[in-house]
C-alpha cells in the first residue's frame, strides 16, 4: 500500500467545522485512511497555511463547450442555441470534443473540481479524456429529437443507451453514466418514454434540463395543461436517482414533487443570470428537503468552469430570489457544491472522513483577499477563487501539485484547443 499524507493544514469536516489535521490517503484504494494526527505516509503534500476540502463536484455541464467560450454572448437561451451554438456544434468533430473536454478538465482541476456530470456528443472522446486526466465523471450522450424523423430520433435514444451501457464503471470505477435527454421540449414524448424505460433497464440515472426558461414552461402548459414537472412525473422521470439541471421556473407544486420523489436539482446560477433565465427558488427547495447540487453549465453560458464562482453566485442570487439576506448561507452553498452535488449525481464524494473517496482540494489561504480568516467557510463561499487552489487529488492520485497539472500537458491542451476552436468557428 502506498500512502499520501496531506500535512500541516486545516481540514473541512463533514459537519462544516474546521480542524487542524492531516489527511492520510491509501493511494491504491483511492480512499481516506485517517484524518487527524496520522502516520508519516510514503508521499507528502504540503498544506501549511491551507485548507483541505472535499473536491468540488460540478453536477451539470458540457465540458467541450470551452471551445465556444465567448463565441456568443448576451442572448437568451433559445436565440443563443438556435442562432449560434447549434450551428457551431453541427461542425464538431470527435477531435474537437476531445480538445474542448481536455481544456475543460484542465480548468476544473485547476479550480479544485474532482468530479463532474457531462451531457454532450462524442462521449467516447469525453470518456477517454476523463480517464487519462484521472478525474471522476458521470457522462452521457445528449438526446435531441426535434427536427429528426422517427428513425433518427429513436437511433439517438439508442445511442444514449449504448453509451450508458459501454462506459458505466470504466476507468477503474471513476466513470459512471446516465441517459441524457436534452429537455422536455427538445425530445419527443415517445423518445422520453423510451429513455426512461431504457435507463431503468441499463440501471443508470436520467440527467435532463428542466424548467430552465419560461419559453420551456409555456408550450408544455399550452399543449398539455400541466407544468413541466407534472409532465415529467407522468413520464416516470421523477425518481430519486435522476437529476435535472436548472429548475428555475419551479412552482410550489413542482417543489413538492421534487421533495416527494427525491429527484435531484442542479443549480447553475451563473448560466441562469447570463441567459436571463431567472432565479431558481433554491431556499424554498432546501426548506422542502429537495436534494440540491451545483453546476457551471457549459463555458459558453458562464463563461468559466470555476465552481467557486458558482458558490458566490448561488449565495448572492439565493438571497435576491428569497428577498432574505439570511437565505442560501455560506455553509449551505459549500454543502451544495460538495456533498449535495455528489448526492444529486449519485457518486460517492463530497466529504472528508476515513473510508471516503480520496477526492480533495487544498486551498492556499495565504492571500490578501483571504485575510483575515475569521471564518474559512465564509471565505469558501464568498472570497476564494479557483486560482487559490494549490493541489487537487482524485481517487488518491495527485492531479495538480503546487498548481502544476500532472496528468495532462496544460500548454499542449491550451494550444490544441485554441487551434481547434478557431477552425471550428471558421467552419460554422
Ligand atoms: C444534447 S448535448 C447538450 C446540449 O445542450 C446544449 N446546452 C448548453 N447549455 C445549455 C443550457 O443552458 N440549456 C439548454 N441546453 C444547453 C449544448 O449546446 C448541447 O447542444
Ligand atoms: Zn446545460
Amino acid at each position: 500500500m502506498t500512502t499520501l499524507r496531506i500535512a500541516g493544514g486545516r481540514v473541512l469536516l463533514p459537519d462544516m467545522t474546521v480542524e487542524r489535521a492531516d489527511v492520510l490517503v491509501d493511494q491504491a484504494a483511492g480512499e481516506v485512511l485517517a484524518v487527524g494526527g496520522t502516520d508519516q505516509g510514503d508521499e507528502h503534500l504540503d498544506a501549511e497555511g491551507s485548507l483541505v476540502i472535499p473536491g468540488l463536484v460540478n453536477a451539470h455541464g458540457h465540458a467541450a463547450m470551452t471551445l465556444l467560450r465567448g463565441y456568443a454572448d448576451d442572448k437568451p437561451l433559445g436565440a443563443w442555441l438556435q442562432e449560434d451554438i447549434w450551428p457551431a456544434e453541427a461542425e464538431l468533430t470527435p477531435e474537437d470534443v476531445r480538445a474542448g473536454t481536455e481544456l475543460g478538465i484542465v480548468e476544473m482541476i485547476k479550480s479544485g473540481t474532482t468530479a463532474f456530470a457531462d451531457m454532450y456528443f462524442e462521449v467516447e472522446e469525453v470518456a477517454a479524456a476523463v480517464d487519462s486526466a484521472g478525474m471522476r465523471a458521470r457522462l452521457g450522450h445528449g438526446i435531441v429529437t426535434v427536427g429528426k424523423d422517427e428513425a433518427a430520433a429513436r437511433a439517438d435514444v439508442e445511442e444514449s443507451l449504448a453509451i450508458a451501457r459501454e462506459f458505466d464503471g470504466e476507468a477503474e470505477g471513476r466513470l459512471s453514466t446516465a441517459v441524457m435527454p436534452h429537455s422536455l421540449t427538445t425530445v419527443s414524448e415517445e423518445c422520453l418514454s423510451m429513455a426512461v424505460e431504457g435507463a431503468r433497464e441499463v440501471g443508470v440515472p436520467i440527467h435532463i434540463h428542466i424548467n430552465e426558461t419560461r419559453d420551456e414552461v409555456e408550450p408544455i402548459v399550452g399543449e398539455r395543461g400541466i407544468r413541466p414537472l407534472e409532465y415529467a412525473d407522468e413520464l416516470g422521470l421523477l425518481e430519486e436517482e435522476n437529476f435535472l439541471a436548472h429548475g428555475v421556473h419551479t412552482d410550489e407544486r413542482g417543489i413538492e414533487l421534487l421533495a416527494k420523489t427525491g429527484m435531484g436539482v442542479v443549480h447553475c446560477p451563473a448560466s441562469n443570470m447570463k441567459l436571463a433565465s431567472g432565479m431558481a427558488p433554491v431556499q424554498a427547495m432546501l426548506d422542502a428537503g429537495v436534494s440540491v447540487g451545483m453546476g457551471t453549465d457549459g463555458a459558453a453560458s458562464n463563461n468559466d468552469l470555476d465552481l467557486f464562482g458558482e458558490l458566490r453566485d448561488a449565495a448572492m442570487i439565493g438571497k435576491l430570489a428569497a428577498d432574505d439576506a439570511s437565505a442560501v448561507p455560506a455553509e449551505q452553498v459549500v454543502e451544495m457544491a460538495t456533498a449535495g452535488s455528489a448526492e444529486a449525481i449519485g457518486i460517492d464524494g463530497g466529504r472528508i472522513e476515513a473510508g471516503a473517496n480520496a477526492d480533495l482540494a487544498v486551498i492556499d489561504f495565504d492571500k490578501p483577499h483571504l485575510t483575515p480568516a475569521h471564518d474559512p467557510v465564509s471565505h469558501l463561499a464568498y472570497a476564494v477563487r479557483g486560482s487559490d487552489v494549490r493541489h487537487t487529488i482524485c481517487d488518491g492520485e495527485v492531479l495538480m501539485r503546487d498548481r502544476e497539472v500532472l496528468t495532462l500537458d496544460e500548454k499542449e491542451v491550451r494550444e490544441t484547443a485554441e487551434k481547434r476552436a478557431v477552425e471550428l468557428v471558421g467552419r460554422a
